[in-house]
């Protein structure tokens, strides 16, 4: 049963009801039975972890489940879960206040509040951006009758829809030379552009377009937005499987990738026509050959000078930690990303503050192979250790850091290929002094691994590699690999013979 609004009091209170959150609060409610957990979230689910498999020592595979909060107090008695946003944080009071007119006196309290989309021209119906359950249906009804889409931005987000996207005209801009800039380097990009082109494959019979009228702009049509003012939890892996991403044309792939530009300016259909300016048809070949005929209900001018004209646009330009309802009158440390700055205990810079997940910058020394990035596990990891870390502090104890931060490790998908990340992956922070291996078949694997020293310190696996335990293992130990040479990646060569 949900605690009732009014005045209450709990040793500890955690608000958010994503991973970062429950996994904070079914921790807690284990290592203190005799104590009631307040769980404190605007979200009307919540995120559970399923089927959480340890992979290897730093890997980590599970699903995520969107349940009722009445599952969570099921599983665990002690949590009471409130449903409403946290509006103001008083930390000199040990209080926090909710849109539903409660409070809360907390002991210690752990904020785990995710993050929000950075959308590049905030403000405009045309820009979607994608982040929790509503807005990611929003974004589905309005493909589902659209021709053409520019997505903006290179990493997670915009890599899956790239790729899912069936049956609509894509135009993709990117900062960058080569896609997928959070998680790959150009090498990898080429290995998986292939997925996008030519094996694809397109039905041959295109629907021809249909002509938007100029008669009154109320008959352009307007992209069904999300409702804002509800605060969802992020998705997660594998989000996309349950909704038909498709546009209205009857082809699979269509992605035009626009390299090292961004979008200068965004012009509604009226503003478009007074420009007096042409607009490009979608590229054949690569290339743009011709102008576009049609209208279209907004136009994307781009630093490069082109301009697109197309339904809505969908901005995967990153996120920005949800701190604002805290901020009033606390001085927390706020990180260069805009995260509340958490040190190696997940304490923040106020008495009794903790922070797990997208909300947090982690302010701490890391190991030469972590860094941290807004990911689902980093968001487990971090919620699971900030309990340990108020309990002990609860209990006068002091603990290391969690394992979980010695190494960077990420598992996901790709193109539908299997992605391994670890380490210094993308040669983070090591500036000039590295070196790089890589051994690549094409549309089968491709494996980079990253040397300092003759020491291994990230690698990307991409395909059924089976390379990530032992690659984990010694970026770990740190062994000097010099003597193997090129046979690290030799094919032929069981390396882990070698280090058995
Ligand atoms: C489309 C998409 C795909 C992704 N895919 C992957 C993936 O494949 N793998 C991966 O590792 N990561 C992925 N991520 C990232 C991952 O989902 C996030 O890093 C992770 O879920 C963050 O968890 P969190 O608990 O910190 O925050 P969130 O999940 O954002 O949860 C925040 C919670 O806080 C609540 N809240 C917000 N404000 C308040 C308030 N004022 N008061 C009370 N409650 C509040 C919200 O309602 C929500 O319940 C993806 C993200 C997106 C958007
Ligand atoms: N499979 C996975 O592991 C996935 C993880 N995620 C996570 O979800 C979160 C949100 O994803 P994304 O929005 O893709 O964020 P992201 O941080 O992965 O990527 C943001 C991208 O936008 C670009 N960008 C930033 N500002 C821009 C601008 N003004 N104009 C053009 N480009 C700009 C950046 O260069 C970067 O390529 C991230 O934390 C991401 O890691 C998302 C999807 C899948």
């Amino acid at each position: 049963m949900a605690a009732t609004p009014g005045k209450a009091r709990s040793r500890f209170v955690v608000v958010g009801g994503g991973i970062a959150g429950v996994t904070c609060a079914e921790k807690l409610a284990v290592d203190f039975p005799s104590e009631d957990i307040f769980l404190v979230t605007a979200s009307p689910v919540i995120k559970a972890v399923t089927n959480f498999r340890q992979v290897s020592k730093t890997l980590e595979e599970f699903d995520v489940e969107e349940q009722p909060s009445s599952l969570l107090e099921q599983r665990y008695p002690n949590i009471k879960v409130i449903h409403s946003a946290v509006k103001q944080l008083k930390s000199d009071e040990h209080k926090i206040f909710t849109e539903d007119g409660s409070e809360y006196t907390y002991e210690k309290l752990c904020l785990c509040a995710g993050a929000k989309p950075k959308l590049i021209f905030e403000g405009s119906p045309y820009v979607l951006g994608i982040r929790d359950t509503d807005s990611a249906k929003a974004f589905q009804k309005n493909l589902a009758r659209a021709e053409r889409i520019v997505v903006v931005g290179n990493g997670g987000i915009a890599l899956e829809l790239v790729y899912e996207i069936e049956g609509c005209e894509v135009i993709w801009a990117i900062k960058d030379k080569a896609i997928g800039n959070t998680f790959f380097d150009a090498g990898a990009a080429e290995f998986l552009i292939p997925k996008l082109t030519a094996e694809k494959q397109e039905t041959p019979i295109e629907c021809k377009r249909t002509k938007y009228t100029m008669e009154g702009s109320e008959k352009i049509e307007r992209p069904i937005a999300a409702p804002s003012d509800k605060l969802g939890s992020a998705l997660g892996p594998d989000w996309h499987e349950g909704l038909q991403l498709k546009g209205t044309k009857e082809f699979s792939h269509k992605v035009h990738i626009e390299i090292l530009c961004e979008v200068k300016k965004i012009h509604s259909q009226q503003e478009f026509i007074q420009l007096q300016q042409t607009s490009l048809a979608f590229p054949k070949e690569g290339k743009n050959v011709e102008p576009d005929e049609v209208l279209w209900p907004v136009y994307v001018e781009l630093t490069n000078g082109k301009i697109y004209g197309c339904n809505f646009i969908v901005s995967a330009t990153g996120v920005v930690p949800n701190v604002k309802p805290f901020l009033d009158s606390n001085n927390f440390a706020i990180g260069e990303d805009g995260g509340l700055k958490v040190d190696k205990h997940m304490h923040t810079s106020l008495p009794d503050i903790y922070a797990a997940g997208d909300i947090c910058t982690a302010a701490w020394e890391p190991s030469p192979v972590w860094h941290q990035m807004r990911l689902w596990t980093q968001a487990r990891q971090m919620g699971w250790y900030a309990a340990k870390c108020m309990a002990a502090d609860a209990s006068g104890e002091s603990i290391d850091l969690d394992f979980s931060f010695e190494l960077f490790a990420h598992v996901t998908k790709f193109f539908n290929y299997k992605v391994v990340v670890l380490g210094k992956f993308n040669a983070q922070g090591l500036g000039l002094d590295h070196e790089l291996m890589l051994r690549c078949t094409k549309g089968q694997e491709y494996v980079k691994v990253v040397m300092q020293n003759g020491r291994m310190m990230g690698a990307v696996l991409i395909g059924e590699t089976d390379l990530e335990e032992t690659f984990e293992n010694l970026i770990l130990n740190q062994m000097d690999l010099s003597a193997y040479g090129e046979d690290l990646l030799n094919p032929d060569i069981d390396i882990e013979d070698y280090f058995d």
